[in-house]
């Protein structure tokens, strides 16, 4: 490592929900430190992320606050690469993601619990969810105010929204007006990060708003390695050849994909595989890269002319012009996050909590967007709650600019096969039910057969992520966990990570929230030592 040209007590890399969680936090728990957060995107937002609706333009393809990631080929998926979208800059993939406010199950945390990760029960991480939540609800026994993640219901629904909840009480489920309330279970609208209709992203929340003094932030910044001598963590090496020393300790939290390839540049990981590519073994540590799970997901896409649906159609452009100046009062079309209700199921009776969740876009959502249709229509997703596969995460070159292999091994495990199968068989009641007459039309892809073989085979040819990879730095008391219940890396003093990567298990849910509630327990513990 050169001279470092700046030193810090503590070194946060990556600023997506987690990362500015425990940056802030941890500056203004310890307000005599010196907290550096470094992150390789820009630094501003940009109106596309900051209007709801533009998310129809930054999700598809790559720009500069979105890596858009291509997985390894999927066996599972007949053979296609999956893409993973995934946020760069000050909010991470906060800044590219559709808003949706829900913490998951508390079972998910009594599982993590159950598996090592002590002291993460519900009961345990519930305080964390309510402290970095402002509902603009108001407070109630589940929900907070004051806290920096302002949660707004949407401004204005669509009446799709409306149908879709009427159609799916038709078929027995009942209506849920809280997601993240005494029960998940049930259909209706999602809660969103929002202010006053715009985006209110995790960069905004914790960076802008708190912004602690003794907090420094650095964007446009990639990190190349983490510096370790004598088996501790020193600091870290920059790409542009800048380095920065950490007197107190390193926090990686450059989320699922970002971390582990941190950690395997930085010579931990799986010893064998680093050899392969030339990098100087620190630890062995066969679980980092290991232990990816995400949301498998199929969409079942309708064209329907209706104009309160979303399309590439010649009336749109016109339609978004009107819709500026009632996003200036913080309402209007401009601020809809597409997808914006859905629901929690269980495909089988005797299931004791949903294993399926519903989102429902107010646009044809064909490949993630990246493929247009000219017309409008909706879409209906459903996706695997506790999925089964396990995929992992590798280094492609020995260059944190080069993509890591990303294999999330969709479908791998036959469970979750049928687990999409049954719930896409519960989307599709919804759609047909007569509340949902007025939005009919012809399903892409067939999506709608009777036929269950071809429908598999149809699966196989579209499902793919619905965005929420995590576990590749799994947490856990055991010598294989990558990082013990306080997410200090196993084997290196100063060194923890904060961010999807360490759940053991995926959640039943968005994962955003869970990621600032990482981060806000992340603080604590470095606050302690
Ligand atoms: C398209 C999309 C839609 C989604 N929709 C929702 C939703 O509606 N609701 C919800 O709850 N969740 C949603 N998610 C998931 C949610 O956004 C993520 O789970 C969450 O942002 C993960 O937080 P994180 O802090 O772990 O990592 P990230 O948000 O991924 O942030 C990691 C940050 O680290 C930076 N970084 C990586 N490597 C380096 C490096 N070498 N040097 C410096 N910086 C680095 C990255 O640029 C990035 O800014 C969605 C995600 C996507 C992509």
């Amino acid at each position: 490592m050169r001279e470092p040209r700046g030193a810090f007590d503590f070194i946060v890399v990556g600023a997506g929900p987690a990362g500015c969680a425990t940056a802030t936090r941890l500056a203004t728990l310890k307000p005599d430190a010196s907290v550096l957060l470094v992150e390789t995107g820009p630094a501003k937002s940009g109106m596309r992320s900051d209007v709801p609706l533009g998310i129809a333009t930054l999700v598809p393809f790559r720009n500069a606050r979105n890596y858009s990631y291509r997985t390894v080929p999927q066996a599972g998926l007949g053979g296609r690469r999956g893409v993973q979208p995934r946020g760069r800059g000050l909010g991470g993939s906060s800044l590219i993601n559709a808003m949706i406010y829900t913490r998951g199950q508390p079972e998910d945390y009594d599982d993590w619990a159950r598996l090592g990760a002590t002291g993460w029960a519900w009961r345990d991480v519930f305080p964390y969810f309510l402290r970095s939540e402002h509902n603009t609800r108001g407070a109630d026994a589940w929900h907070a105010t004051g806290g920096p993640l302002t949660v707004s219901d949407l401004a204005s629904p669509s009446d799709c929204t409306r149908a879709f909840i009427e159609a799916a009480a038709q078929c027995g489920h009942s209506f849920n007006p809280d997601f993240n309330g005494a029960s998940q279970e049930g259909v209706g609208a999602y809660q969103v990060f929002q202010q006053h209709g715009r985006r209110w992203n995790a960069a905004r929340a914790y960076l802008t708003a708190l912004a602690p003094k003794n907090l420094t932030v650095l964007a446009e910044t990639p990190v190349a390695r983490v510096a370790i001598e004598d088996g501790r963590a020193t600091g870290i090496a920059c790409a542009n050849g800048g380095s920065y020393a950490a007197r107190a300790e390193v926090v990686l939290a450059a989320g699922a994909f970002g971390t582990p390839q941190l950690l395997m540049l930085s010579g931990i990981g799986p010893a064998a595989h680093l050899r392969e590519l030339g990098v100087a073994v620190h630890r062995d540590a066969r679980g980092v890269g290991a232990n990816l799970q995400d949301h498998v997901d199929f969409v079942i896409s309708r064209k329907v002319d209706d104009r309160g649906l979303f399309g590439t159609v010649p009336g749109i452009l016109p339609q978004v012009l009107r819709a500026i100046g009632p996003f200036r009062r913080g309402t209007g079309l401009l601020t809809g996050n597409v997808a914006e209700a859905g629901g929690f199921l269980r495909t089988r009776a005797e299931l004791a909590r949903p294993d399926i969740q519903l989102h429902l876009c107010i646009g044809i959502v064909d490949e993630h967007s990246r493929r247009l249709h000219a017309a409008r229509g909706l879409s209906l997703h459903t996706c695997v709650l506790r999925p089964h596969s396990r995929g992992s995460v590798r280094l492609a070159s020995a260059n944190v600019r080069a993509a890591p292999l990303i294999d999330p091994a969709f479908l791998s495990d036959p469970r979750d096969m049928e687990t999409l199968i049954a719930g896409v068989g519960l989307a599709r009641r919804i759609l047909a039910a007569p509340a949902f007459a007025r939005y009919a039309g012809p399903a892409l892809y067939d999506a709608e057969t009777d036929d269950e073989v071809r429908l598999r085979e149809i699966i196989r040819r579209h499902a793919d992520t619905i965005y929420h990879p995590v576990g590749t730095c799994r947490m856990g008391s055991d010598a294989n966990a990558v990082v013990d219940p306080e997410l200090r890396v196993r084997g290196v003093a100063g060194l923890r990570v904060a961010d999807a990567s360490i759940m053991p298990t995926l959640i039943s849910g968005n994962t955003q929230a869970a990621c600032a509630m990482i981060g806000e327990r992340a603080a604590e513990f470095l606050a302690c030592g």
